[in-house]
């Protein structure tokens, strides 16, 4: 295959997050591979710019092209910061879970609607910080709207055996361990319908990002409550592999939608637009502001604190 371009022109509105068991997205015509540099440095993997109906998709591998990087060493702002930079508005984020509900069945995919967060503060969660402070409202971590579109999608593939739940708490623990059963059985008495170790901070860096991120998970196993075998690496690989098939359907059927003119405001995130720039502006004041947290919340939205040469004269 001849090289492909280390550029690509034109924004990409759309991206696919591959988690565990998707590394890579086949069956696209692929146009680049990107590599932004971010001020959080570089992403997990380079991105895959590809064609579908014409319409260009990022595609970036999560835990790496080769999954060498634990949930905890992923490097989500740098992740989130390069796809917004290229263009990105959407994310659709694909995630292996543990199933904490018994009629939510190892290959069942779900449309969360609700996080609990069980990471242990290890992993930067925000891109507001260094002298730039900002708050932003994360009481619906999804994107309703996306999640509608997606559950639709599923459900329409009822028929290839896709069997989809519209609505579940994800718990988001810090593993790399999976978790005891006494931790199990808790997170079930909390309402949780599913567990994974990538929700988070990812979803809340599209937040602050102003993206729309919806996340779509597929459980691999029943975690350690349920009274068959517990949880390990090669039972979600296995039924990840086994249900490959499903995936890349649910995915191309969501790439077909959204690629519709109809929904062209909902890929462009119009309805996030300006509910983290509008703080930002004026949650810390001028005299206050730091070079480091000004220059990095440029990065995400260019102009936002004006010219670059105004930026000069901010704290070290
Ligand atoms: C290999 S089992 C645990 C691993 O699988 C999930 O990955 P992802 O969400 O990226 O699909 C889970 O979150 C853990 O990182
Ligand atoms: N049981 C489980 N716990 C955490 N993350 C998972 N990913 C897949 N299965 C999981």
């Amino acid at each position: 295959m001849p090289e492909l371009p280390t550029h690509f022109h034109g924004p990409v509105r759309i991206a696919v997050i591959g988690g565990t068991g998707l590394q890579k997205l086949e069956g696209y015509h692929p146009v680049a591979i990107v590599n932004p540099l971010t001020p959080w440095g570089h992403p997990s993997a380079p991105i895959h710019i590809l064609k579908h109906n014409d319409v260009p998709i990022a595609f970036l591998s999560r835990h790496g092209q080769y999954h060498q990087y634990a949930p905890h060493e992923v490097n989500s702002r740098a992740n989130i910061a390069a796809l917004r930079s290229i263009g990105v508005r959407t994310v659709i984020a694909f995630s292996a879970v543990g199933s904490l509900q018994e009629e939510i069945r190892p290959r069942d995919f779900v449309v969360p609607d609700q996080i609990i967060d069980r990471t242990k503060g290890v992993r930067p969660f925000t891109f507001f910080e260094k002298g730039l402070v900002g708050h932003v409202g994360f009481a619906d971590p999804f994107d309703s709207k996306m999640a509608k579109v997606v559950s639709e999608c599923g459900h329409a593939l009822a028929g290839d055996g896709v069997r989809m739940h519209d609505k579940g708490t994800v718990v988001c623990m810090e593993g790399p361990q999976f978790s005891t059963r006494a931790e199990s059985n808790l997170y079930r008495s909390w309402g949780g319908s599913v567990i994974n170790m990538s929700a988070l901070p990812e979803a809340k860096l599209a937040r602050e990002a102003e993206m729309v991120y919806q996340m779509i998970c597929m459980a691999t196993d029943y975690d350690c409550w349920h009274s068959t075998e517990d949880v390990d690496v090669a039972m979600v690989i296995g039924h990840m592999e086994a249900n490959s098939g499903n995936a890349k359907r649910l995915v191309r059927a969501v790439l077909d939608e959204l690629c519709k003119e109809e929904h062209a405001e909902l890929v462009r995130g119009k309805h996030w637009e300006g509910q983290t720039t509008g703080m930002l502006q004026f949650m810390t004041k001028k005299e206050g502001r730091g070079v480091v947290g000004v220059n990095n919340v440029e990065f995400l939205f260019p102009g936002l604190f004006g010219p670059p040469e105004k930026l000069g004269s901010m704290n070290e």
